[in-house]
């Protein structure tokens, strides 16, 4: 891979290579736009088959965070952290450690929270190393565990796509497949079953299949037969790319929403959903609620604020649709130009000199 060409690409800042060998950490740090503010975004942990995937992975979902974060209206830039490794086999205490003290020494230019393969218990650990850490536990005054506030910001974001697919925004009696049942999508299938609506998930974790079955009477299939089960709505909960040529000509719902980042596997795919008439609520904004929520501890954590800014996601939906159909496009580019727009304007407007500039962690 030609680093420096891929990060001209999208205008990447910084990438960030931290390797401690007495723990084992290898870790990737994706600084992608600071235009709004210091980038926040979760640490992923996963057993990469090489180096070049997981760079690539720390730099798409990078970006996405600058996009989710200005959609979101937060006064963050995006970034992201990708841990090369088995969560379930290599995680150690001096990992962490070590890696809190990488992102201490960006002095603020990044601050991290949870993502796939990562927990409360893990940024605790950080947090002994640096303030720039989020989703702590709630003993420190920290927001926790983000996955469920997420969950709450895809139902509700799920919500805003079944009115414009169907009219209405009930989701009882509609059939919801749901691709990995992990920490997000749990609480989403509580969400949906309280509601009404039929579920079918699938994960490549048994347990977390026979949780969902248990809990809420779900119907499982295997990973491969999600994409073409006869359904209103496909949630993708789990990786990346899953909308690509292979998934799409499956696909028999009319509404695509969930919590997976890069769910589209290259921008035409976008177009495609668009071509067959299919909704897609852009996943930069309907899994916005988890950093909102964390982002939220910057300013001294406080659930009914965070809650409420929670709460737009369905307003911003349904303002994607409307940009979307105003302007002829795809709401994949509704959603881009939304968060260019506001990145662009900041941009233009930092003009003045200001010694000791104060920002969003002046408070830290
Ligand atoms: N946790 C959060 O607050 C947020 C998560 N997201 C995104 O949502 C997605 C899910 O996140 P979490 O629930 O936190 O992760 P998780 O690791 O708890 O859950 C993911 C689940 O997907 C399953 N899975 C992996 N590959 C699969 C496949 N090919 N087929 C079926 N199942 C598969 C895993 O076994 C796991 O149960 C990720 O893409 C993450 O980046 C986005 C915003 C916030
Ligand atoms: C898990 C979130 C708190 C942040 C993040 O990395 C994301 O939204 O993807």
């Amino acid at each position: 891979m030609e680093i420096f060409k891929r990060m001209e690409q999208h205008d990447y800042e910084q990438l960030v290579f931290c390797q401690d060998k007495n723990s084992g950490l290898k870790a990737i740090i994706c600084i992608h736009d600071t235009t709004l503010g210091p980038a926040l975004g979760g640490t992923r942990m996963w057993n990469y088959d090489t180096e070049e995937e997981a760079i690539e992975d720390a730099i798409r979902l990078g970006r996405g965070m600058t996009y989710k974060n200005a959609a979101a209206g937060l006064n963050l830039g995006g970034g992201k952290t990708v841990i090369i490794g088995d969560p379930l086999k290599d995680k150690n205490e001096e990992m962490f450690r070590a890696f809190g003290r990488f992102i201490q020494g960006l002095n603020g230019r990044y601050i991290t929270a949870e993502d796939v393969g990562t927990t409360v218990a893990d940024m605790d650990l950080i947090h002994e190393e640096t303030d720039f850490v989020t989703g702590i536990s709630p003993a420190f005054g920290s927001s926790g565990n983000p996955s469920p506030v997420t969950a709450y910001g895809i139902y509700i974001g799920m919500k805003a796509a079944a009115l414009e697919a169907f009219g209405d925004d009930s989701l009882e009696g509609k059939t919801v497949t749901v691709q990995g049942v992990g920490n997000v999508a749990y609480t989403l299938c509580k969400h949906l079953h309280e509601e009404g609506a039929k579920l079918i998930v699938t994960d490549i974790n048994q347990e977390a299949v026979q949780r969902a079955v248990n809990d809420f009477g779900a119907v499982t299939v295997a990973p491969n037969e999600i994409y073409s089960q006869e359904a209103d709505i496909f949630a993708p909960c789990a990786m990346g790319a899953i909308i690509n040529d292979d998934t799409i000509p499956q696909l028999k719902v009319k509404v695509v929403a969930g919590s997976a980042n890069n769910q589209l596997k290259e921008e035409r795919h976008g177009d495609e959903l668009e071509a067959r008439g299919i909704v897609y609520a852009p996943d930069f904004v309907i899994n916005s609620g988890g950093v909102i929520n964390v982002a939220d501890e910057l300013y001294g954590y406080n659930n009914e604020r965070a809650m409420k800014r929670v709460e737009t996601i369905y307003d911003s939906i349904t303002r994607i649709f409307e940009i979307a159909k105003r302007d002829g496009i795809p709401s994949y580019i509704a959603a881009e130009r939304m968060a260019e727009e506001r990145i662009n304007r900041v941009k233009n407007s930092r003009s003045q000199f200001l010694r000791n500039g104060h920002n969003i962690l002046s408070r830290r």
